[in-house]
């Protein structure tokens, strides 16, 4: 479902390029949870970005579902791609069922998302996705910013999931949640990535969560992958302190 090959990314610093990912490989099959952990720096949400498209990658290749990513075919792509942020990115002025209606955005015409005009069919759609990830149906017309950082992170994986797409990028979804709500919030992520058989890669910095969640644990250190492989050959918090220790000495 998602083939990377010797990926490279420098940013440009006052110094000279930087590089924060160094010939990064992995390949991730179609159903799987993966999870991305590393120190704060090792380039997770670089690399969730340049297979976004929102960044382009110095070096490599990026294949989604079979097709190379480019800059030309990158929005085409987007498509296929549901995202879901630590700090939600919801309109908190829109209501819960118009910040839903930004995940149709790229099937719509433009003039239909400035003046909000949904048909009866896309909110019908919108009412059940809310009740699917768990919202009553007097959220949909309360403003998201009146919510909870839990309810408004069902609201941003209901509107990342409701074109079905076939990856699901999680950048850090439960960092600004409290450990009851984070496990709620996983849980509710995995389920509904399974009903829609979407692949998911998601960075977390809870070794537990990636644990008792993910089938796949990538760990990556310094923009480079120290570990990848299933959750039952990961051997644990100790594994991972040792290493992000190793990092930061
Ligand atoms: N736009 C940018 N310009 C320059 N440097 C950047 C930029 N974005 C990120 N970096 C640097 O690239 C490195 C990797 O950052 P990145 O955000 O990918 O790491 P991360 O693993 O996601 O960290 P965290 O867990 O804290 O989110 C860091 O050293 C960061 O300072």
């Amino acid at each position: 479902m998602l083939s990377i090959h010797e990926v490279s990314k420098s940013y440009e610093g006052k110094s000279g390029p930087t590089k924060v990912l160094r010939g990064v490989s992995m390949e991730v099959k179609r159903g799987e949870f993966c999870v991305m952990l590393g120190s704060s720096g090792a380039g997770k949400s670089t690399l969730l970005k340049l297979i976004s498209g929102q960044l382009a990658a110095d070096e490599g290749q990026i294949i989604v579902d079979g097709t190379v990513l480019t800059k030309s075919n990158c929005r085409q792509l987007q498509r296929q791609i549901g995202m879901v942020h630590q700090h939600f990115e919801l309109v908190e002025r829109l209501t819960c069922l118009d910040n839903l209606m930004l995940g149709l955005l790229p099937w719509v015409p433009w003039y239909r998302s400035v003046f909000r005009y949904w048909t009866n069919q896309e909110r019908t759609m919108a009412c059940q996705w809310l009740a699917r990830v768990g919202l009553e149906p007097s959220h949909a017309l309360r403003r998201s910013g009146k919510l909870s950082g839990g309810q408004q992170q069902r609201v941003a994986i209901a509107r990342a999931l409701i074109r079905k797409p076939k990856l699901v990028l999680a950048d850090e979804p439960v960092a600004s949640l409290d450990p009851e709500t984070s496990h709620s919030i996983l849980t509710l992520l995995r389920g509904v990535a399974r009903e829609c058989n979407a692949t998911v890669l998601c960075s977390l910095h809870q070794p537990d969560l990636a644990h008792e969640f993910a089938d796949r644990i990538i760990h990556l250190t310094s923009g480079v992958i120290k570990f990848d492989g299933p959750v039952a050959d990961w051997s644990g918090k100790s594994t991972y302190r040792d290493l992000t220790t190793t990092q930061s000495n």
